[in-house]
């Protein structure tokens, strides 16, 4: 399973791989669960990444509008992003979820086939009018994306599997293999959430808050022990 840190600047990148994170998920947490940084951010944080490691950019919580959501992306691919997350926020069920998905698709893959498109839901989404989480792999599947993911879209301690339970993650991994896409769960994953995410069979697990100095992904800051540590425990299984 590899372990995606996401940073919100150059000292917190730095600090993420130094730590051993796979992937280096620039985000902007004062605009969202998966807040969009800036282009110059995800510029120079690709720059300063090892080339063998995957720059990840989130696109935001995003509308229902095809047309921003793919300029947006097309923002993030020109600024060097390897991986490209879009956080399904605004769109309510499958057809508007698709339709946002299929154009980011068409947008980054035109251009850059080898870019790695995620089509992100939230375990939550009843608190925010969002997307069903269930159906967000068939999302993926008809949009051409490459990963099903999850993330909660309320940041107030509650953690992904407050919402769904083992059996529900393990029927959204294995839909989602069976189209064969890879999965990411993130949603304030903590130390001991690890081993049960790998052993369902997660390709990616999404962490911010638990590689902070104090565990808040507000105030606190990535430090790079945290990352070792998650890292490790990631490798052990
Ligand atoms: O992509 C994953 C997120 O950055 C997860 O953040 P979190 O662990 O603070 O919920």
């Amino acid at each position: 399973m590899l372990l995606l840190i996401s940073p919100i600047n150059h000292e917190e990148a730095l600090e993420s791989i130094k730590g051993g994170a796979d992937i280096v998920d620039v985000k902007n947490p004062k605009e969202g669960s998966l807040g969009a940084n800036f282009p110059w951010v995800i510029k120079e944080i690709r720059e300063l990444t090892p080339e063998d490691k995957l720059v990840s950019a989130t696109l935001g919580d995003v509308p229902y509008k095809p047309g921003t959501v793919s300029l947006a992306a097309m923002g993030a691919h020109v600024s060097g992003a390897d991986y490209i997350k879009v956080g399904l926020y605004g769109t309510k069920n499958y057809d508007e979820a698709v339709e946002v998905m299929k154009n980011v698709s068409k947008t980054v893959k035109d251009v850059s086939p080898d870019t790695i498109v995620v089509a992100a839901g939230y375990a939550d989404a009843h608190r925010v009018g969002a997307v069903d989480p269930m159906e967000i792999p068939k999302v993926a599947r008809d949009a051409n994306c490459d990963l099903a993911m999850l993330d909660t879209a309320v940041k107030d301690g509650h953690t992904l599997f407050d919402y769904l339970d083992i059996d529900k993650l393990t029927e959204f991994v294995e839909e989602a293999h069976s189209y064969n896409l890879k999965t990411a769960l993130a949603g304030s994953v903590k130390k001991d959430q690890l081993k049960p995410l790998h052993d369902i069979g997660c390709d990616v697990v999404g962490i911010r808050g638990a590689a902070c100095v104090g565990g808040d992904r507000n105030t606190g800051k990535i430090h790079h022990t945290a990352v070792a540590e998650l890292k490790e425990l990631c490798d052990s299984f």
